[in-house]
């Protein structure tokens, strides 16, 4: 069997007990302990040694590099975070543009797939991830890199009027289609990706189903991204510490709202905490009996428009303490600090709702998370936004619109009033869906279609864009 190369920009850290506060890491490091393999990327640190450090641990092996501060300014910070993020998630408003960026974006790409060549065999497998990595096939083949190549973009993929917003997306998007598969989190990014191909530039889709554009054949197709149900169980099972917050001098429960994410503008915590305390407002039989925890560790907080959010947050979430608390009732926890996997999945069992309302996300794999570490018996509720790619598998979750304030301050309440029985089945219906699109199944089916896939022979790629 061929060995598994994962390249991806943060590569989950090495030592027991660090905890990654993202999807991608979390996702491919369970992926990639059942397979073992390379696992490439930046080692999150700035510095100007160029050397790649070596460690394995069990049969994974952690091959990274730092970048140095240009290349993390305009590569990582600028255009993958500062154009593409937003763009990619529909937000043209957040996005800026600016050139020597884009030339450092295609820059550290080459000089990645520089330093990845020599750790290569001729039969490895080579799988990249997301946004920041768009180009890296094309780097690979004009290094004569002849290996498999796949991608999976982890975000969603806009449609083209949305894309057609960065000025060289046409020479970004040519780039792509050097993969030989390429993988969307749902079936509406794959079509947004094939509508650009087909109408922007008259792509041709094959009998076969491959897509040929750019003179290059390649294949697009949906592979959402899941977790390890059983591990989740197990980790929430386990955990022994704190539960549902008592109220203090008496013994009645108070029931936990639970929200965890990175303090992403994406994920629409301004408008989730405006919907909290419309629904104190609005239901005010819930005040003292229910306590909202929000975890919310800090993400790319270099990037302006990072900052700009928590600064709005905080003010929320003093408003609304200021607002509503009493000596012995806080409604709103709103944590920075980041949390273990077991803490996390214990959280969410003692929860009586999962709220989960980002404006625009590729999967949400806390969605995933909270309904595996439901117990069976008495499981809480799971109100999800529509633009989460969880929401196209979770369908008995309470869909809310996060635009929608009231609505959502509604699910809220029927989510803590609802049947015993209403739980079980929407849990049972979400589990189904859980196991069906596990993370083995992500990483198979996705593996399986890149090695069968046989692509049409490539022109080799052309000489080196503008790198300075
Ligand atoms: O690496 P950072 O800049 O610190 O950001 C963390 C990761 O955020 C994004 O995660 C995405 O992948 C998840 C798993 O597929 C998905 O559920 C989620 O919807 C996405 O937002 C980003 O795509 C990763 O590259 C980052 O590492
Ligand atoms: O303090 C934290 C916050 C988040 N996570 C994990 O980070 C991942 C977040 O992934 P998701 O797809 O929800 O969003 P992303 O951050 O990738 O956009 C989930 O597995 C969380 O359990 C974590 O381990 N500790």
């Amino acid at each position: 069997m061929s060995r598994l190369v994962v390249v991806s920009n943060r590569v989950a850290p090495i030592k027991a007990g660090k905890v990654a506060a993202g999807g991608l890491a979390v996702g491919i490091h369970d992926a990639l302990r059942q397979s073992g393999g390379i696992w490439f990327g930046w080692s999150g640190e700035v510095s100007a040694n160029p050397d790649i450090g070596c460690e394995t641990v069990g049969n994974i092996t952690y091959a990274t590099l730092a970048l140095n501060k240009r290349d993390y300014d305009q590569y990582y910070r600028g255009f993958s975070n500062a154009t593409l993020w937003p763009i990619f998630h529909y937000r043209i408003d957040l996005a800026r543009y600016n050139r020597e960026e884009y030339e450092g974006y295609r820059r550290v790409n080459a000089m990645l797939a520089e330093k990845l060549k020599p750790l290569l065999k001729p039969d490895d497998i080579i799988w990249i991830h997301d946004y920041h990595l768009i180009p890296f096939a094309e780097e690979c083949r004009r290094l004569s890199i002849r290996n498999r190549i796949g991608f999976f973009l982890h975000i969603p993929f806009p449609p083209p009027e949305i894309l057609t917003v960065i000025p060289p997306h046409n020479e970004l998007l040519r780039t792509l289609c050097y993969y030989d598969l390429i993988g969307f989190q749902t079936d509406t990014d794959r079509l947004a990706f094939q509508d650009y191909m087909t109408r922007e530039v008259r792509g041709v889709i094959e009998a076969d189903g491959s897509l040929t554009a750019y003179g290059q054949n390649f294949r697009a197709g949906v592979y959402p991204i899941g977790v390890v149900p059983e591990e989740i169980r197990e980790l929430a099972e386990s955990y022994k510490g704190r539960r549902r917050p008592m109220r203090r001098n008496t013994d009645v429960l108070r029931k936990n709202i639970i929200s965890v994410d990175r303090l992403d503008y994406s994920k629409g915590l301004v408008e989730r905490f405006k919907a909290y305390e419309a629904f104190l407002d609005r239901f005010p039989e819930h005040r003292r009996l229910v306590e909202f925890i929000q975890i919310a560790p800090t993400s790319r907080s270099d990037v302006k428009t990072y900052q700009t959010i928590r600064q709005q947050l905080e003010s929320e979430a003093g408003h609304i303490n200021g607002r509503l608390s009493d000596l012995d009732w806080t409604p709103l926890h709103y944590l920075n600090k980041s949390h273990d996997r077991r803490t996390l999945m214990g959280l969410f069992r003692y929860a009586a709702v999962g709220f989960v309302t980002p404006l625009r996300d590729g999967m949400n794999l806390v969605a995933k998370e909270y309904v595996a570490s439901q117990n069976p018996e008495d499981p809480g509720v799971l109100v999800l936004s529509r633009f989460a790619g969880a929401a196209k598998e979770l369908t008995s979750a309470l869909i809310v619109n996060p635009y929608d304030c009231i609505g959502m301050a509604e699910a809220l309440d029927r989510a803590l009033r609802m049947p015993l029985a209403e739980r079980k089945d929407r849990y049972e219906h979400m589990m189904r869906a859980i196991r069906a699109a596990d993370l083995d199944a992500w990483r198979d089916i996705f593996l399986r279609d890149l090695r069968t896939f046989s692509s049409r022979p490539r022109p080799a790629a052309k000489k080196p864009p503008v790198v300075s």
